[in-house]
């Protein structure tokens, strides 16, 4: 088992303290989301965790040990941490081959990542005639050349177009069923949604939440319901009498905050109310990381005049 491990970890720069005491544990088998607000330091986290710069206090390891300590690399921990890394000069193939020859890699896997991230037609291309969806491609077809344990990839949706996005989405679930340990950065809450088991939530430098999915929107948002009535006006009184407090809407629609549908239906069954729809209102990843994230952001948009004037 292969986990990646943060204890204590902080990195300053001057004044600016990018990671603050942060202690996590990335578990295999599954895909971990890592999120937060632009300059939350996700990228200076997982730069310690690859001994790209070191910290000021605590550690991080990966097995148990420091990256540096790793004979190899490659071979235990697959990177993307920017996908304009390759040599522009070189081909895409020539850039895997370096890097598998650096690595004591077979370089057959060249050929087998270049497959894998559909790049195999353009092999013999040079890098900087490529867009930046196929140099994102070619970022991960160089973390997986190792056949790694350890996945760490910033941003791995980027620049990648709707089939792009479906695929990478497939691989992440793919390469954490196969038992390897996968940490993924984005701001698309609605893809991290799509592909991530746990997440990690870092605001400001600090932990905000370290959490199942399913649990850090449950804890974040509460539960509604969504319902229509021909009598809305007698189903609000119903509502209210029971406790909760309806929001009335258009065309007898309603929303019910802090309810589950189970329990609103037979509600309107007792009282012979006519209910056209009923469906509880999923809460949505983003909108748990906006409200735990709300005071973290450090470069929200100051309230334009206008608004400040209305
Ligand atoms: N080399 C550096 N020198 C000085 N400050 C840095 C350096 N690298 C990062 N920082 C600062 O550390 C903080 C965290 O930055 P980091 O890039 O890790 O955030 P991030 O969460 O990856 O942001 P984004 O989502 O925008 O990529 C920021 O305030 C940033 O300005």
């Amino acid at each position: 088992m292969t986990c990646i491990e943060a204890n204590g970890l902080t990195k300053e720069y001057g004044a600016v303290r990018a990671v603050d005491r942060v202690t996590f544990s990335v578990e295999p088998g599954r895909v971990t989301g890592f999120l937060g607000p632009n300059g939350a330091g996700k990228s200076t986290a997982m730069c310690l965790v690859l001994g790209l710069s070191r910290p000021t206090a605590g550690t991080a390891t990966v097995g148990g040990r420091p990256f540096a300590g790793l004979g190899q690399p490659l071979r235990h921990v697959g990177a993307l941490l920017d996908a304009q890394a390759a040599h522009g000069s070189r081909t895409a193939r020539d850039h895997l081959l370096t890097l598998a020859a650096a690595n004591r890699i077979p370089a057959a896997r060249a050929g087998e990542a270049l497959e894998e991230t559909g790049l195999a037609g353009v092999a013999r291309r040079r890098v900087r005639t490529f867009s930046l969806g196929m140099r994102q491609r070619l970022g991960i077809a160089a973390a997986l050349l190792g056949d790694p344990g350890v996945l760490m990839l910033d941003e791995p949706s980027n620049g990648l177009d709707p089939e792009g996005i479906i695929w990478i989405r497939e691989l992440l679930r793919r390469l954490a069923a196969e038992g390897r340990t996968v940490l993924v950065s984005s701001h698309l809450m609605s893809e991290t949604a799509s592909y991530a088991d746990h997440l990690l939530v870092l605001g400001k430098g600090r932990l905000l939440a370290d959490s199942p999915m399913r649990a850090f929107i449950d804890a974040h948002v509460q539960p509604r319901v969504r319902l229509r009535s021909t009598e809305p006006e007698r189903l609000r009184s119903v509502l209210l009498r029971a406790g909760y407090e309806p929001e009335l809407g258009e065309d007898g629609r309603m929303t019910v905050p802090g309810a589950r549908a189970a329990r609103l239906g037979p509600l309107a069954a007792e009282e012979n109310l006519p209910v056209l729809e009923l469906a509880n209102d999923e809460a949505t990843l983003e909108e748990a990381y906006l409200a735990l994230t709300a005071d973290e952001t450090q470069f929200a948009a100051a309230p334009s005049v206008l608004a400040q004037e209305v």
